[in-house]
């Protein structure tokens, strides 16, 4: 089992739901534990592009996961609440990143933690 954390962040349509929404999904799975979840935090864009404000919030979560088996699950939620990549830190209805993974560095091709922006020191 490791320990988590995880960041969120919504910035299209109604943010609330898309952030409990993917929490809810997050917990559906069986091999993730939501052990904390933080406040919510409005926040200016961060970044180059002129976007609405973010909501934006971090989850400490127990995993029996490997890294990038919950990068792919992660990325299904992401999916399944209408994420498009269309813009390089542009707009979104959620984006889920791996802040920290255990103690572990990783540097693979699709996955590098703990996260190399570390937005969430600025945020939440
Ligand atoms: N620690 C990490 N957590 C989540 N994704 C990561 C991490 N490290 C690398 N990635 C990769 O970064 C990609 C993230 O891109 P995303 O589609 O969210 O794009 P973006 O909007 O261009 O970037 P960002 O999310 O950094 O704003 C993912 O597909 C994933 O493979
Ligand atoms: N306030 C805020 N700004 C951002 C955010 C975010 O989650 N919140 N995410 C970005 C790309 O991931 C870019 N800028």
């Amino acid at each position: 089992m490791q320990t988590t954390y995880l960041s969120m962040g919504s910035n299209i349509g109604d943010r609330q739901y898309y952030l409990h929404e993917a929490i809810r999904l997050l917990g559906k799975h069986p091999k993730i534990m939501i052990e904390k979840v933080s406040n919510f935090y409005e926040s200016s864009p961060v970044g180059g592009v002129k976007q609405d404000d973010s909501t934006n919030l971090a989850l400490k979560v127990a995993t029996l996961l490997e890294p990038l088996e919950l990068l792919d699950f992660i990325h299904e939620v992401e999916l399944s609440l209408n994420r498009e990549r269309k813009i390089h830190w542009g707009p979104r209805t959620i984006d889920i990143d791996i802040i920290f993974y255990g103690n572990s560095e990783i540097q693979e091709e699709n996955l590098i933690g703990p996260h190399k922006e570390l937005l969430i020191v600025y945020l939440v």
